[in-house]
């Protein structure tokens, strides 16, 4: 299913944990920063729509998604982090650098998850257009920080 099908901000809320006193840091990519900044605001913004506290969301950048795996890491391993959302916009250029990065990220996020034991979210972006991004980040199909937040607010409640 695409997200031409399914709005990446429209998501049910059923049974979420109660997240007032629960930990966030989101590791940000500066790469393709309008898109990125935007997907860090939905973000943001979802998860103290549904009872975070400010004071417990925390933000650190990364020169670009390849370095969100190890900026997830720092943060992850931290005994009072309850859950990291990685926020990225990986764009098709000319050659195959897209796909290393994206594959590398995808794979380290998930490790960083599994040695840690608590979610690390996969909020990045991999269009083929600038437009595609900004149509995920915000417009016709919503925001995928939006659904980064959820999904770390959801995961909280397995534990
Ligand atoms: N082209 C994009 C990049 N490239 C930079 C890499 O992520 C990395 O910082 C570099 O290879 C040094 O390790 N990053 C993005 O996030 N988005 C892009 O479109
Ligand atoms: C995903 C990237 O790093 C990209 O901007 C590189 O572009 P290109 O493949 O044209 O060198």
């Amino acid at each position: 299913m695409s997200s031409a099908d399914k709005n990446l901000s429209v998501f049910t809320t059923d049974g979420l944990p109660d997240i007032t006193h629960k930990k966030f840091v989101i590791v940000v990519a500066e790469w393709n920063s309008d898109v990125t900044e935007a997907l860090f605001q939905g973000a943001y913004k979802t998860l103290v729509d549904h009872g975070a506290q400010t004071q417990n969301i925390l933000r650190a950048n990364v020169p670009g998604s390849f370095e969100l795996s190890f900026g997830s890491q720092v943060y992850a391993q931290k005994a009072d982090v309850d859950a990291v959302i990685a926020i990225g916009c990986v764009i098709q250029g000319e050659t195959k650098h897209n796909d290393y990065i994206n594959h590398a990220v995808a794979h380290g996020l998930t490790d960083v998850a599994l040695k840690y034991n608590k979610p690390v979210i996969f909020g990045v972006l991999t269009p083929n257009t600038l437009q595609q991004a900004l149509d995920r980040a915000g417009g016709i199909h919503g925001n995928k920080g939006d659904e980064a937040a959820i999904t770390a607010i959801k995961m909280l409640s397995l534990q």
